[in-house]
């Protein structure tokens, strides 16, 4: 099982993750991503989709053309995890 972030805490792991955004209902983080076009998007999403797989954590994603709008929550914990936080890490290292 894993625990919710909440808070303080949440908010001090937010500010942590350049470009990451809380959600307003604070259950979620929220970042978008913006590429040259749909073929860029495209391959930065199936490099997400296979950290994704490897960590069993999958995003909540949106892409329209070279824009792709990603939420990371916990469904398990009902809200913002270190799952997510190690996720949006994992994507930003990419
Ligand atoms: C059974 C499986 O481990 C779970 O359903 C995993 C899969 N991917 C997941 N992804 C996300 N974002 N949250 C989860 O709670 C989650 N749970």
């Amino acid at each position: 099982m894993v625990e919710r972030i909440e808070g303080e805490a949440l908010h001090a792991a937010v500010a942590d993750l350049d470009g990451w955004e809380l959600r307003g209902d604070q259950l979620a983080i929220e970042r978008t991503y913006k590429f040259a076009d749909f073929v860029e998007a495209f391959g930065f999403m199936t490099r997400v989709a296979i950290l994704a797989e490897k960590a069993d954590h999958h995003p909540e994603w949106f892409n329209v053309y070279n824009r792709v709008e990603i939420t990371l929550t916990t469904h398990d914990a009902g809200g913002v995890s270190e799952r997510d936080v190690a996720m949006a890490k994992a994507i930003a290292a990419l």
